[in-house]
């Protein structure tokens, strides 16, 4: 791997607020062209880590390279290779929603064309509309579009669906597999663990600061972690076995019961309930090394 083929990298990062280890040591490596989702619970460190990748924030150690550059020391062209969609809302009540998308397009070098990244963020029918008359959903579509406007070859998302309806999230999706196909590199964080399974080449999982798991959404928690569940009735009760061979279990219950398997259901854990899982186990064991009593 060369290093044209890591879009970040970040060795040892620590960020301190007053009385607070934000980010105490995380590793990072993301590849150009991939999807990275950072996922963990509210205060893990997700925004701080990304605020220090766009050079936005200082960072008290470690080492970060992003497209090639140490963002502390960034200029405007290493800028205009970024595309951010922070958490809160850039304010402009009073400019229409087109207006605002072209006027951004004419800070970057190498824009997208303005009409269709409104078109491809579900905005046609607000072009005309002040942002301050948006509702909160089309306020963050709005967000996107800005975000990816100036055609950048890294883009940063910060919990980019917040507020957005079942459909426009489908649609926000498509959105950023286009923007994978044509080169992009992503770098996502979220809650929603399903848009992460959908979306993501690669998640870490970042709790109390510290990265305690790196990998695909299929292999994440280790091989346990995706074993099926299968649960019937019977007359002891309910029953449950963990097994990678479902299909045999099952075979053997209908030789075991005379027609229908009372409750019968195959269950396999989803990226949610993974990650819920390792946090778990991360507390308990950060509980443990403090000394809290379970
Ligand atoms: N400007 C600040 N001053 C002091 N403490 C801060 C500041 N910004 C964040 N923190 C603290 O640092 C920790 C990490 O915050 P951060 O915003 O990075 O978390 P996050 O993972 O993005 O959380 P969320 O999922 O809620 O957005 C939290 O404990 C937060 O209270």
């Amino acid at each position: 791997m060369t290093d044209n083929d890591i879009a970040v990298r970040v060795r040892g990062l620590v960020k301190r607020y007053p009385g607070k280890v934000a980010v105490a040591g995380v590793d990072l490596d993301i590849y150009a062209g991939e999807v990275f989702a950072l996922l963990g619970p509210n205060g893990a460190g997700k925004t701080t880590t990304t605020e220090v990748l766009e050079g936005y924030r200082r960072r008290d150690e470690g080492e970060v390279s992003v497209l090639g550059t140490d963002p502390a020391k960034a200029d405007r062209r290493w800028r205009s290779r970024i595309g951010i969609v922070a958490q809160s809302s850039r304010d402009e009540a009073e400019a229409s929603v087109a207006e605002l998308v072209h006027h951004y397009a004419g800070y970057y070098p190498n824009p997208r064309d303005p009409d269709e990244v409104i078109a491809a963020v579900g905005l046609e029918s607000k072009r005309k509309t002040r942002t301050r008359k948006l509702s909160g959903g089309q306020r963050r579509r709005l967000d996107v579009a800005l975000g990816v406007v100036g055609n950048p070859e890294l883009l940063f998302l910060d919990e980019p669906t917040t507020g957005f309806d079942p459909e426009a999230r489908r649609q926000f999706w498509q959105l950023i597999e286009a923007l994978r196909t044509g080169g992009t590199t992503i770098l996502l964080t979220t809650h929603y663990l399903d848009e992460a399974e959908h979306l993501a080449d690669r998640v870490g999982v970042i709790a109390d600061g510290r990265m305690i798991e790196i990998g695909t959404p299929e292999s994440l928690g280790g091989r346990g972690a995706r074993v099926a569940r299968v649960r019937w009735l019977d007359a002891d009760g309910a029953r449950e076995i963990r097994t990678d061979q479902p299909t045999a279990e099952v075979a053997a219950l209908i030789s075991r019961f005379d027609g229908e398997i009372p409750e019968l259901s195959i269950h396999r854990p989803s990226l949610e309930d993974v990650y819920l899982e390792l946090i778990r186990t991360n507390t308990a064991a950060a509980e443990l090394e403090a000394g809290v009593p379970a």
